[in-house]
């Protein structure tokens, strides 16, 4: 599990424009009440191969009686006819054109080929059972996709303001590149007495495992579990990427006007990896969270209260999860993650001839094709969220 501590089971004060609100089904529960712990032990053991299985022939297995998969709702619906909606909107007019203003408004440009046509349609999956969670199967094309890997490699891991997991235990070069040499030792900050005796390690073995999350906008604190602060353009709340608000105002007119990205926490699993059922009430706003899925598949498990059976929904790369709301504050984990089931426009990502700019400077052969290997292994899911304001 990533190494974040629990959130407490108390009643919690959700401040919402001056006025303090609680979230009513986090009421003080028993351990034992824990509707997602048998989950978990569900999928510990459970290879991509059996979990493929259960997707299609489902029925066989009590714990995948509340499990969606979005491109395959059959299952779902038989048993819960009432609970699933599915709409199709059309892509806005300019839809291409907003995916090209995220592309053309990020550091390292991708070169846009056909790959970033839309269909006519996308989909929005609703569930009665969680009102206000929307689910968007595959919305982000291919193109965007591969731009926003890039983005988090190159642009919002490297500012020293955005902390990671790995910033109290190493010395970080600065800017932090992590796709320098492999070999290149990381070594413990010697400062810190406590940590005097960690060990050094090696760039790759934070590509490996070892990077687990990057916090941008406001730096949550992940042992307070709050924002330290709200007042923005300040190191502890500096400015939100460009490139990902442009994304997330221009996409489609399912983020429009809905956030005002201020926060986001990118979270890096490898295979088998999960998170633990936690709700995200640290934001002054009951603004959408949205959540925007990489590479390899996992289950994510949401559901208002902690002890009924959550909805476990298979994610695929592209698919994006909007938690509006009353489920914007609904417990929410991840299942497991499986490795090698990225996209092959991921996995075989050719860097250099994706790039504009080292296109038109010739230069082919940087030797940056190993992202592709990288995600072929990796899930990142970028949670965006609004922290001031309704
Ligand atoms: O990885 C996910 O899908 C969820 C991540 C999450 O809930 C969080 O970072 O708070
Ligand atoms: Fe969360």
């Amino acid at each position: 599990m990533l190494s974040r501590p629990d959130t407490p089971s108390s009643i919690y004060p959700i401040i919402v424009s001056d006025s303090v609100v609680s979230a009513p089904w986090s009421s003080d529960l028993p351990a034992s009440n824990n509707a997602f712990k048998p989950l978990y032990k569900f999928y510990r053991h459970l290879s991509y191969e059996e979990f493929d299985n259960i997707c299609y022939n489902p029925g066989s297995k009590l714990e995948t009686d509340t499990l969606l998969d979005p491109i395959f709702p059959e299952s779902y619906n038989e048993l819960h006819p009432d609970d699933l909606s599915t709409a199709n909107y059309p892509f806005t007019v300019d839809f291409i054109e907003s995916l090209r203003k995220f592309i053309y408004a990020s550091t390292s440009r991708i070169y846009v080929g056909n790959s970033s046509q839309c269909p006519a349609t996308f989909e929005e999956i609703t569930l009665k059972s969680v009102p206000g969670l929307r689910i968007y199967p595959g919305i982000l094309s291919p193109d965007v996709q591969r731009q926003l890997v890039v983005n988090i490699i190159e642009e919002y891991l490297p500012p020293e303001t955005h902390l990671t997991n790995l910033h109290p235990s190493y010395m970080l070069p600065q800017p932090f590149q992590l796709f320098g040499h492999p070999r290149d030792t990381i070594i413990p900050p010697s400062v810190n007495p406590a940590l005097a005796a960690a060990s050094p390690t090696t760039l790759g073995s934070l590509q490996d495992r070892k990077l687990r999350w990057v916090t941008l906008g406001g730096q949550y604190n992940w042992t307070t579990k709050k924002y330290p602060t709200f007042e923005p353009h300040t190191r502890e709340f500096p400015d939100f990427p460009v490139s990902l608000t442009t994304l997330l105002k221009n996409a489609s007119a399912i983020f429009r006007d809905r956030i005002n990205p201020e926060a986001s926490i990118i979270n890096f699993y490898s295979d088998g990896d999960t998170l633990s059922p936690h709700q995200d009430i640290a934001e002054l706003s009951s603004a959408d969270l949205v959540s925007l899925n990489l590479g390899c598949e996992a289950v994510f498990f949401c559901g208002l209260a902690k002890d009924k059976p959550p909805v476990q929904v298979r994610l695929r790369s592209g698919d994006v999860i909007v938690m509006g709301g009353e489920s914007r504050f609904a417990w929410h984990g991840v299942g497991r993650v499986w490795d090698k089931t990225a996209p092959d426009y991921l996995a075989e990502f050719d860097y250099c001839e994706n790039f504009e700019h080292e296109r038109v400077a010739g230069n082919v052969a940087s030797g940056r094709k190993r992202y592709g290997q990288w995600m072929l292994s990796k899930r990142i899911n970028l949670n965006v969220r609004q922290m001031l304001g309704t």
